[in-house]
């Protein structure tokens, strides 16, 4: 790279547009969109889509709810031309749905192109020649006049091949190619030469595309010269006014959307932008970020992962892992304050109100998403997503405190394995920790006790248990009387233990039904406490379970 860029290359200039209004505006309403993805992205593919494909996607984009697809380039191959022609035959397009066709202004092509559309309800022929200085001068070698001379002459060719055949109602889209790089005047002229030349009015409108054909600029300078076009295109109420945005400088989706609010209607895309080099503008990002605006998009995205796998079989083309709103990481947290974060803002969530959870712009569910990968645990993670998973897949609901002191176990693992942890492994670190096999040849084990009975009598403030232990290979019995089975256990392991906190609850309902017991227990003479956790079926005995598995703790302490 240079040291100085500003030898080589230099900043695009920006639009004389003082009272410009676009910045204080906001989309209201969904443009009308047309797909690109059989056409732009399909000419970007290292091999294009064959019919089968190009069908299967086709299909995928009806349903997603294009009323306006362009679905190939019929003049410049077989495929493209045969494809076009299956469509109108088959009765495939559905009566609200328009193909568009797209063509070089060449009267050669231009035929090929209406004979490919005979017999359809609706067309759109797409016109477009390049009209920038650097292509007027080194592509086409034409004056400016000779540039408008074109357009005039192969509209009306097509006007004249169109008109032969009225039982298709006719859409001219006329696009100045590399419009963004074009000066606003020499634009307008070709774009009114072309309204001119089609016999734009009433009954006979016309869509006129803005390209950003290649992304040269800041997108504040697109809306400034979409509305100036805005503002000086003649009988505008006749014009629709469409966008086609490239992502050359990553900025398409902001081009689209500040050209909506200079005056655009429609906007040209792919779904997650494919296209030429680094892509059309994302389709499927405009129609959700409209979404979560609280504006129907009026595509249809409620299966996400559906749509992005056939677009990944049609294409070859994989959904970037981050991609806004599609990609698999998107809706997952890795970072313990964001885990910290969705975990309050989901369970203070009300059903029915406005969608207000920290770090997820979207609800996962709106898009076909589940909560599973919502919060995922790595070195990054922080106690508040572990103990949102141990409750979200076993019904364990930790206390504050032993959320702390779980995570650090669960840290010490990350930590050493460099890896994520998944549920599996984290229900692997949890038992290991606080439950061990709690029943194993028909006895009670937890940590180092061999727990082969435990008898409990009485009731009120005299409780009597038995424990029948192996401890360290030693078999013994305890005996011990509290006012519960709990505290009749600490009493009968005469430890020196106290125990601070303890909770039950059930874990699950049916035949397996199963109860947690956790137990915070201080040991004499030694700081800070530890936790226990005994899970059975028999809540009294979850609570002696507990009782042991902290007693064995501190044992591995002291
Ligand atoms: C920005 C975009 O995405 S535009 C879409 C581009 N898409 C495609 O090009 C895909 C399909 N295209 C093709 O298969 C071929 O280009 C064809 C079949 C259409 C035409 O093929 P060919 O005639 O063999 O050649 P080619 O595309 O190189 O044509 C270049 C000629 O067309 C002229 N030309 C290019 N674009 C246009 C245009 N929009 N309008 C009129 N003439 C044009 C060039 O000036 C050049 O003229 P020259 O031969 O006198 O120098
Ligand atoms: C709208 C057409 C001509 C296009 O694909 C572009 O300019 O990128």
């Amino acid at each position: 790279m240079l040291k100085n860029p500003s030898s080589k290359y230099r900043p695009f200039p920006a639009i004389a547009l003082p009272d410009r209004q676009w910045p204080s505006r906001t989309i209201e309403r969904a443009p009308v969109w047309l797909s690109t993805d059989l056409r732009d992205g399909n000419q970007a593919l290292f091999e294009p889509m064959n019919a089968e494909r190009k069908l299967r996607l086709f299909d995928l984009l009806v349903q997603v709810g294009l009323k306006e697809i362009e679905v190939g380039f019929p003049a410049a191959s077989q495929t493209d031309f045969d494809i076009v022609r299956h469509l109108i035959e088959s009765g495939r397009v559905p009566d609200d749905v328009t193909l568009m066709v797209m063509t070089q202004a060449r009267e050669d092509l231009i035929v090929r192109t209406v004979e490919a559309l005979r017999g359809a309800r609706r067309a759109i022929v797409h016109v477009y020649n390049a009209t920038a200085p650097l292509w007027r001068r080194t592509v086409f070698r034409l004056s400016e006049d000779e540039v408008m001379a074109l357009v005039e002459r192969q509209v009306r060719c097509l006007r004249r091949l169109t008109d032969a055949c009225p039982d298709t109602e006719w859409v001219l889209q006329y696009s100045p190619e590399t419009f963004c790089m074009t000066e606003l005047e020499v634009s307008l002229r070709a774009c009114t030469t072309a309204m001119q030349a089609w016999g734009a009015g009433p009954g006979r409108p016309i869509i006129l595309n803005l390209p950003t054909t290649v992304e040269v600029a800041t997108p504040n300078v697109f809306a400034d010269q979409i509305e100036w076009m805005d503002r000086h295109l003649p009988q505008r109420e006749h014009v629709i006014l469409s966008v086609h945005p490239h992502n050359d400088r990553g900025t398409g989706v902001a081009c689209a959307e500040l050209a909506l609010m200079a005056g655009a209607q429609r906007v040209e895309g792919c779904l997650f932008g494919n296209g030429e080099r680094s892509g059309n503008v994302d389709l499927v990002t405009l129609a959700l970020n409209l979404y979560t605006q609280g504006v129907a998009p009026g595509l249809d995205f409620s299966d996400l992962g559906a749509v992005a796998r056939t677009v990944e079989a049609c294409t070859a083309l994989p959904v970037h892992p981050r991609h806004p709103y599609a990609g698999d990481l998107v809706h997952t947290a890795f970072s313990g304050s964001h885990q910290d974060a969705i975990r309050k803002g989901l369970a203070a969530r009300s059903e029915g109100g406005f969608w207000e959870v920290p770090y997820l712009p979207i609800d996962p569910a709106d898009i076909g998403r589940t909560f599973d990968n919502v919060i995922r645990v790595n070195s990054q993670s922080g106690k508040g997503g572990i103990a949102y998973l141990m409750e979200r897949h076993f019904g364990l609901v930790m206390p504050r405190r032993m959320q702390v002191e779980f995570s650090a176990v669960v840290q010490a693992h990350a930590d050493t394995s460099e890896a994520e942890v998944d549920v599996d492994r984290l229900w692997t670190l949890f038992a290991a920790t606080y439950l061990a096999p709690t029943a194993e040849g028909g006895a009670l084990t937890c940590h180092g006790h061999r727990c082969h009975a435990i008898n409990a009598e009485g009731a009120g403030a005299a409780v009597r248990v038995e424990l029948d232990l192996t401890h360290r290979g030693i078999r013994t019995t305890l005996h011990g009387t509290g006012t519960g089975p709990v505290d009749a256990t600490v009493q009968a392991l005469d430890r020196h233990l106290r125990i601070d906190h303890f909770e039950e609850r059930s874990a699950s309902s049916g035949a397996d039904a199963s109860a947690w017991a956790i137990v915070e227990m201080a040991c004499r003479d030694q700081p800070g406490t530890r936790f226990g956790v005994g899970r059975h079926a028999d809540i009294a005995t979850a609570g002696v379970l507990a009782v042991l598995s902290a007693a064995a703790r501190w044992e591995q302490v002291s």
